[in-house]
């Protein structure tokens, strides 16, 4: 039978009131596993979820009974649409909880990764072998910790990915998707999302390219022939991350003019006593002096801001949480001093900002505008927070460093960051989606990845690796089964939303000196976004922000513009080759 407008919108106002508690009760579940990792809190937290998809299966059966093409009140559409979905909760009692238990061993064996020592003690991803990964300078120590992560970790996932994947598949399929990767890619509302993330990191490509070719001859020169190959792929090892997806640890390596290295703001941070909480509170202050919204109290009390020193098993992987219940919103994050955490703790926030500009929406659109918006707000603020302005008015840096060479090294640091990002953001859910609709079958996942990885990255394994191996399981997202395309988008609309409120924001000369602390009329314009929340077609929104309302590659490579012309001199001067001709991955010069 048909049911009448009036009557969707009785029942969406039930839904309302009912999914607060259950949503919360949820959050509080979960938080209780991922910062305590114990049998018995993972079990609530399963109980929980079943809980959760009772409730989900409930209203998302009812709401199908609605014929939302009669309907003229397009809120009332979007609210019934979106909770048509039910995504998991579509699946059979037992298949359910089968496919929960293996979320959660997966998600754990990532957060109990580590590796141990012939003799003596094991160390953790967060932070010891990050910290090996990013200030080694020894091929074999670095080959140690890579291989040992990657081995502990992924091998635990190998026997099950295929059996995640199915239940995933089923999943998409009773949602009406055709599968799980085609399900991900729903959320942006996008018949052409393939082809535009395709055109769009063509446009990227010869920004990349370059660096790549550049960074290649820096580490060419500290490791030498036996290691580097000048026509060659990278290892993937020597770039300062896990997964050679930010290389910004190695910028010693490469700085184009290591005489005017820039001042270490990790050191000034800890010889000014930083401590986790000043950071957040320098974030806060940031978002306060843009007119948004401060952190409430609860925050302080409620969040884990470092790793408990208590032997508590946590999840390290930082993240931010919405507790759907009178201003409870956290951070996870095993916090250290550096400039890098600081950086990400921005990130973080930027989460939290969103859920503060949100709160009072229906709980149907408390989320991004699309889960790249979610992604790019801290990033906007990051990038101002990167500016030699910020860093300068905030006592992190002694002086400007405003000399050409100086103004390329900066670049170039960024760069390291974002620039080698592009091809890995892009990478993840390429293969992902490919292993979802079947292109990609279970015999060939890891060689399959190291093709997007030496096709995309232009990188190599350290070592020969093989079936027994799965390597996309060494990353968190892959791991947490957390999608990664918003970060691929994310990287582009950041500059957008940068270029846009520093324009607005009176700035002008170059978009790198841009830094829209204090600006109110940036604020203005970010908190009537993000009170949005998903209530809008994303396209909608970013016409708001940016004027424009599809994603583009232009205000990045205007962001980079400097830095393309000196690579691409560097580079000319040097002969280098840009790519990787010599397409194979060398393994001699190993003993
Ligand atoms: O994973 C993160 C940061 C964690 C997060 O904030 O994106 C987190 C990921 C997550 C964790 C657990 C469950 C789901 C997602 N996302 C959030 O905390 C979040 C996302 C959307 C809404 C609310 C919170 N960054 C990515 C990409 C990145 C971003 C920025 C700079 C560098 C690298 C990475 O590290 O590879
Ligand atoms: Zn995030």
């Amino acid at each position: 039978q048909f049911y009448s407008e009036t009557e969707a919108k009785l029942f969406l106002q039930f839904y309302e009131q009912t999914a607060q508690v259950v949503f919360n009760q949820f959050m509080e579940a979960s938080w209780n596993y991922v910062t305590n990792i114990t049998k018995p809190n993972r079990e609530e937290m399963l109980n929980k979820e079943m809980e959760r998809s009772q409730f989900t299966l409930y209203f998302g059966t009812r709401a199908r009974l609605f014929n939302i093409h009669h309907f003229q009140d397009p809120v009332v559409k979007r609210m019934l649409s979106k909770l048509q979905n039910i995504d998991k909760a579509a699946l059979p009692k037992d298949e359910l909880l089968e496919y929960n238990k293996l979320l959660a061993y997966m998600e754990t064996a990532y957060s109990m990764g580590q590796v141990c020592m012939s003799e003596g003690p094991c160390v953790t991803l967060e932070s010891d072998l990050e910290e090996i990964m990013a200030t080694s300078r020894d091929e074999k120590e670095l080959m140690w910790a890579w291989q040992g992560w990657h081995d502990a970790v992924g091998r635990q996932l190998r026997p099950i990915f295929g059996r995640y994947v199915y239940l995933s598949n089923k999943a998409a399929n009773l949602n009406g998707y055709d599968d799980m990767g085609d399900m991900w890619r729903a959320v942006y509302e996008s018949e052409t999302l393939e082809d535009d993330l395709e055109d769009l990191f063509e446009e990227l490509k010869p920004l990349y390219l370059n660096l790549h070719a550049y960074v290649r001859r820096s580490l060419y020169r500290h490791y030498g022939p036996d290691i580097i190959d000048l026509r060659g792929p990278i290892p993937a090892h020597l770039l300062g991350n896990m997964w050679a997806q930010s290389w910004v640890k190695i910028l010693d390596l490469v700085l184009p003019y290591p005489k005017k290295p820039p001042e270490d703001i990790t050191k000034i941070m800890k010889g000014q006593h930083w401590k986790p909480d000043k950071m957040f509170q320098e974030a806060d202050t940031f978002f306060t002096s843009l007119g948004l919204i401060s952190i409430p109290n609860e925050f302080w009390k409620n969040s884990m801001l470092e790793k408990p020193t208590d032997g508590r098993e946590v999840e390290c992987h930082a993240s931010a949480w919405n507790f759907y219940k009178d201003n409870d919103f956290r951070i996870k994050k095993c916090t250290e001093v550096t400039i890098e955490d600081l950086l990400s703790i921005f990130h973080q926030m930027g989460h939290i900002q969103y859920f503060l500009q949100y709160q009072n929406h229906s709980i149907l659109f408390r989320a991004g505008a699309n889960p790249a918006f979610q992604e790019a707000i801290g990033l906007v603020i990051s990038l101002s927070a990167s500016s030699h302005k910020y860093l300068l008015n905030r006592g992190l840096l002694s002086h400007q460093h405003q000399d050409p060479e100086e103004e390329i090294n900066f670049m170039m640091g960024i760069a390291l960051e974002k620039i080698a990002f592009i091809p890995f953001s892009y990478l993840v859910d390429l293969f992902r989606w490919r292993v979802f609709d079947g292109t990609i079958q279970k015999d060939v996942y890891n060689q399959e990845w190291w093709n997007l990885r030496l096709k995309y990255q232009g990188l190599c394994p350290p070592i020969p690796r093989s079936e027994e191996d799965f390597d996309p399981g060494a990353k968190f997202h892959v791991s947490a089964n957390v999608p990664y395309i918003r970060y691929f988008l994310s990287l582009l609309l950041q500059f957008q939303f940068h270029e846009a409120l520093c324009k607005a924001s009176g700035h002008s000369g170059p978009l790198h000196h841009c830094n829209i602390y204090n600006s109110k009329i940036a604020g203005d314009i970010l908190e009537n976004v993000l009170k949005l929340g998903s209530s809008r077609p994303w396209p909608e929104v970013l016409k708001k922000l940016t004027g424009k309302s599809k994603v583009s590659s232009k205000a990045l490579m205007t962001y980079f513009k400097p830095l393309l012309n000196w690579l691409v001199n560097e580079n000319v001067q040097q002969g280098e080759v840009l790519g990787w001709p010599d397409f194979t991955c060398s393994f001699e010069g190993r003993n």
